[in-house]
Parts: C-alpha cells; sequence; structure tokens
C-alpha cells in the first residue's frame, strides 16, 4: 500500500506533502523493521520509542509516525498521538478485516477466558469457522498462538483478524480487557456483540480507582457505535447482578440482552442445584423455560453461562441448539481444573487471582467438600497490591488450612509480597511457605481422606515468574508430582 493511501485515513494531514514510498508493512517495534517498513513510534510506559526510530530508519524504515519532529532520513509524519494513529492504519492496512468478522467482545473482571470459550464452542456447533483471542492463547481454527497480552496491541489485532479472514474464520471471540480498552488497542475493531460479566476489585495499581476501572469497561459499549443497521444489529449482553451494568446501558445505543440470578433479566437462572455431575438450573428467556444440566459447577458458572447464551442469541443461535452446546462444555484449561493421580482428595486448579474469584472458587467447593479445604495461594508482583490482604483474608475466612506461598513475584520480593498478604489476617492460623512448590508439597502431604486442596492463582499458566526469568511451573504437574512421591 502507497504512504499517501494510508495517510488518507488520518485527519488533518497533508500527505501529498510527502514522498510516496511502498509501505510493506507497518511495525511500532524497532526490532521488527524490514526494508520498506512504516515506523511508529510510541511511547510506552517503559520506554519512549521515539528514541528507537532512527535504528528503525537504519533497519530499512522508509517513513516514520512520530509525536514530535525528529531529524531523520526519511519523510516524518506528526500526529498527535500515534497510539490512535497506528489503530487507525492497522486497520486500513489489514482491510477493515474485523468488518468481515462477526466479532464479539468480552468484559470483566473474572469469567473472561471461560465465558470466551463456551461461546467458541457454541458457535462451533452450530458449524461456524471459529477465531479466539485472549488469555491463554490466539487460536485460528484448531492452530494455537501464543500471546503476550490478553488483549494484544491494535497493530498486532488487526494483522490476526486479517490472517482469520484469510483462512476462512467468520465469528471471533475475544477477551476485552481494560488496559486494552484505555489504550485503544480495539480502536477500529468493529464489534458485534459486547459482553459484560462482572466488576470486582482488581488492577488498582493501573486504573487507581474502582469508578475509573468501571468506566474503562464502559468503552467497549459505547464503541459498539451508534447505528441501527438490521444487516449488522449490535448488542450489549449485560450482567443485571452487578450495578455497572446500569452505567452501561447508558453507555452504550445498542440493544440490550440482560442476564441475572438475583434480579429480573430477559436470561433468569433459577432453582440452581448442584449435582453429581455439575450443576442444573431452569431457564427462564422470552422463549419459554428451558432445563439446563451442565458439568460445570458454582453460581459463577452459571453467570458465564447466561453471559454465553446472551452472545449466542445475539448471534442469531436458537436458545435450544446454544443450550445442547453448553451442555457438553466439560471446562477450561486451570479454571477450576480437576486433577486426578489416583489420590483420595480432590485437587483443584484454578485461576482464581481476586478477592472475588478466590471466594467463589472457596465458597463452591464449600457446597461439596466432604473433608477439610486446603488452599495455597499468593498474589502476583507488580500487581494490585491492595487484593493482596483481602485474598489472605478470605483464604482464612472460608478454608480449614491457608498456606500463603508465592504467585509470580516479577520484579517484587516474594517476602514482601507475603508481608503484604498476612497485613490482612488478625487472629486466624495460617502457614506461609515462600517456595510455591513446597507449598503444594506441604498441602498434599497433609491432605486427608476426603479433603479438597485449591491451588489458586497461576491455573494454566506453565511458566512462574521471578525477577526477570520465568522458570517453567505447572502447578497441575507439580502437584501430581508431589501426590506420586506421598
Ligand atoms: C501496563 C501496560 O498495559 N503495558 C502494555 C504497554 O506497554 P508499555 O506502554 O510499557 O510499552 P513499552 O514497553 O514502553 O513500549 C513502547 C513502545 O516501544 C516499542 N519498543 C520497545 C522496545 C524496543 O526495544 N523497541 C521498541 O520499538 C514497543 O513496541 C512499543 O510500541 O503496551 C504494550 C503493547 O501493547 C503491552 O504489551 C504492555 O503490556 C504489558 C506487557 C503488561 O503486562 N500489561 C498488562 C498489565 C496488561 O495489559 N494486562 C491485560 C490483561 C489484564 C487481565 O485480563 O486481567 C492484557 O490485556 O494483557
Ligand atoms: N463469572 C465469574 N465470576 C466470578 N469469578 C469467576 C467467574 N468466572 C470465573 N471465575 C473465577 O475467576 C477465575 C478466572 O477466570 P477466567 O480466566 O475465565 O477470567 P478472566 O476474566 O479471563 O481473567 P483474566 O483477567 O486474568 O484473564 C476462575 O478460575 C474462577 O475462579
Ligand atoms: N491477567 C492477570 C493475570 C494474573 C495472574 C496471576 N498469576 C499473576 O501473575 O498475578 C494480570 O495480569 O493481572
Ligand atoms: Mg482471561
Amino acid at each position: 500500500m502507497k504512504l499517501h493511501t494510508l495517510l488518507s485515513q488520518l485527519p488533518f494531514i497533508d500527505y501529498k506533502a510527502y514522498d510516496n514510498p511502498e509501505i510493506v508493512s507497518i511495525e511500532n517495534d524497532n526490532r521488527k523493521v524490514v526494508q520498506g517498513s512504516l515506523f511508529v513510534c510510541i511511547k510506552g510506559l517503559t520506554v519512549d520509542a521515539h528514541d528507537f526510530a532512527e535504528s528503525a530508519v537504519n533497519n530499512g524504515a522508509v517513513a516514520v509516525l512520530a509525536e514530535r519532529p525528529l531529524d531523520l532520513t526519511v519523510p516524518v509524519i506528526v500526529v498527535e498521538s500515534t497510539r490512535r494513529a497506528l489503530a487507525v492504519l492497522s486497520d486500513a492496512f489489514y482491510g477493515q478485516p474485523s468488518h468481515k468478522l462477526h466479532m464479539i467482545g468480552i468484559t470483566g473482571t473474572n469469567g473472561k477466558t471461560t465465558t470466551s470459550h463456551i461461546i467458541e464452542k457454541i458457535l462451533a456447533d452450530v458449524g461456524k469457522q471459529t477465531g479466539l483471542i485472549g488469555t491463554m492463547y490466539t487460536k485460528i481454527g484448531t492452530k494455537q498462538f501464543e500471546t503476550k497480552n490478553t488483549t494484544p496491541e491494535s497493530l498486532t489485532l488487526q494483522k490476526t483478524f486479517h490472517q482469520m479472514v484469510k483462512e476462512g474464520v467468520e465469528a471471533t471471540v475475544m477477551e476485552v480487557s481494560s488496559h486494552a480498552l484505555v489504550e485503544g488497542r480495539v480502536h477500529g475493531t468493529d464489534f458485534n456483540v459486547a459482553v459484560f460479566t462482572n466488576l470486582t476489585q482488581d488492577h488498582l495499581d493501573y486504573h487507581k480507582t474502582m469508578d475509573e476501572y468501571q468506566r474503562a469497561k464502559s468503552l467497549l459499549f459505547a464503541q459498539l457505535g451508534n447505528t441501527y443497521d438490521m444487516a449488522k444489529p449490535k448488542f450489549a449482553v449485560l450482567n443485571m447482578d452487578d450495578e455497572a451494568s446500569k452505567m452501561y446501558i447508558e453507555s452504550t445505543s445498542a440493544h440490550v440482552i440482560t442476564y441475572g440470578i438475583d434480579n429480573s433479566a430477559n436470561l433468569h437462572a433459577k432453582n440452581i442445584q448442584m449435582t453429581a455431575n455439575g450443576t442444573e438450573f431452569e431457564l427462564e428467556s422470552p422463549f419459554g423455560l428451558h432445563k439446563v444440566s451442565m458439568q460445570l459447577v458454582g453460581k459463577f458458572s452459571v453467570y458465564n453461562v447466561l453471559a454465553s447464551l446472551g452472545a449466542a442469541l445475539a448471534s442469531g443461535i436458537p436458545l435450544e441448539s446454544a443450550i445442547a452446546s453448553i451442555e457438553n462444555v466439560s471446562g477450561v484449561a486451570g479454571r477450576f481444573e480437576l486433577v486426578q493421580a489416583g489420590q483420595d482428595f480432590s485437587v483443584i486448579v484454578d485461576y482464581s487471582h481476586t478477592p472475588d474469584s478466590l471466594e467463589n472458587a472457596i465458597t463452591t467447593i464449600q457446597q461439596f467438600a466432604k473433608g477439610n479445604i486446603i488452599v495455597v495461594v499468593g498474589c502476583g508482583g507488580d500487581r494490585d497490591k491492595t487484593k493482596r490482604p483481602l485474598m489472605a483474608q478470605i483464604a482464612c475466612k472460608y478454608s480449614n488450612r491457608p498456606i500463603f506461598t508465592s504467585d509470580n513475584p516479577r520484579s517484587e520480593d516474594p517476602v514482601q509480597i507475603l508481608n503484604d498478604m498476612e497485613a490482612g489476617v488478625h487472629g486466624q492460623p495460617y502457614e506461609v511457605i515462600v517456595d510455591r512448590k513446597e507449598a503444594i508439597y506441604h498441602a498434599v502431604q497433609h491432605a486427608k481422606t476426603n479433603d479438597v486442596i485449591l491451588i489458586a492463582g497461576k491455573g494454566h499458566e506453565t511458566y512462574q515468574l521471578i525477577g526477570d526469568k520465568s522458570y517453567d511451573f505447572d502447578d497441575r504437574l507439580v502437584v501430581k508430582e508431589a501426590i506420586k512421591g506421598r
């Protein structure tokens, strides 16, 4: 694509004043620049890529987009916000791929990964070719690719959509983090359906207040647009048991589908019962009463299923078909995942790394546990510190044997993170074992028949981040080894 064609997408740029080289790629990382690239300089939170512009030119960049004039041998186009421009240009360069996909975006503190997988299953079961983008990976059909962020930045995102279109994907379901919304990573992504799971405490290191965090998530609903097009109807799927939904209804002009358990809603679950095989409930909807019987457990899973059913209806999928898919969902890796190694107690590995998800996980276990509940839990470093005392309190309040350990300490001192956790506990007993492997072994050693061990926080992760190193670590494998060695 010619530079002029690209620049014509941006307002107030006198693009004819510049040369018009062929642009073979857009890059915002100088290390990825090739001969013929357009380099976009982003001032990040850790580095300012304007400092890498010269290196980008040496690597072959034929034009540079920047927020200030730079003395370079190639055209330098100055714009107000390069982050915003990156989204506009990436969308144009890749031929507006999200317009060619049925796009479902999910935001919320907890349940995004789980809900996205349930929706993917519903879509696949009606014969749709699917794509998925989220915490665990990007998936195009059955091919999986690693992702650095839950929601990648705009360039990677548009490139991925383009790849999806090329490979015949029809519907894409993706997690949209609050960070991504604030940083404009989904600017230009044309969502058909936006789903809200819930809002509870997390990420206050980044958003500072719950109000700001709530507002960040509202952007997804506002960004559904302002038109009513019968060929591309837009839907917001909202949780009526979460106060924040009131704000999101006001944020959007899209059609609204509500769901809930405690409050009345378009999709309303009642008579929820835990069974030996999972959970059963009755679904009231504009399409009548349906019985749902699923393998997933816990009230939080009912919410995820209701959200998924809302997304299915918004995608034109009949309720009966979506319910049949849900009955076949056995779970998502690292989300309430049972580990079986022939032991006479239960082991559950779960990605609960927020106060609310930890409370949900333990109280769900309380509903079926016949023995004691042992919880191994830590808190991530370089993340919301105010979660730490709360998570420790919850582990002590609801479990019989809380064992505090390390999650991903990252650049922080693991002992200091544990001190922050301990500050939340007053009077109740707990143990502290800094080394996560030792903590898991300790839990296994002390488990008696019918006890349940919950290993919380890292779920599907196959690494532990300590300092600036990543070590192989998989809770599921470690606990299996511990059981074998018992
Ligand atoms: C705090 C935060 O949101 N950081 C994100 C942000 O990084 P940043 O602003 O620090 O960027 P930077 O590293 O300073 O780089 C600035 C620019 O220099 C460029 N660069 C950099 C180095 C170099 O040698 N050459 C070069 O050109 C970079 O490509 C970039 O364009 O922009 C990057 C690109 O989009 C993200 O990868 C990065 O996520 C970091 C890794 C991160 O940990 N983010 C977390 C907090 C996050 O976003 N989490 C949410 C999920 C949360 C949840 O679901 O619970 C997520 O969506 O992943
Ligand atoms: N609807 C829900 N409400 C509360 N807790 C939930 C819900 N769904 C899942 N959880 C809990 O939260 C944990 C994380 O779930 P999941 O990975 O689906 O969330 P996520 O929103 O994708 O998280 P992240 O922001 O880290 O990507 C699960 O392991 C479970 O304990
Ligand atoms: N997406 C979440 C993942 C947290 C996972 C937990 N294991 C940790 O490292 O804190 C975050 O970046 O806050
Ligand atoms: Mg996720």
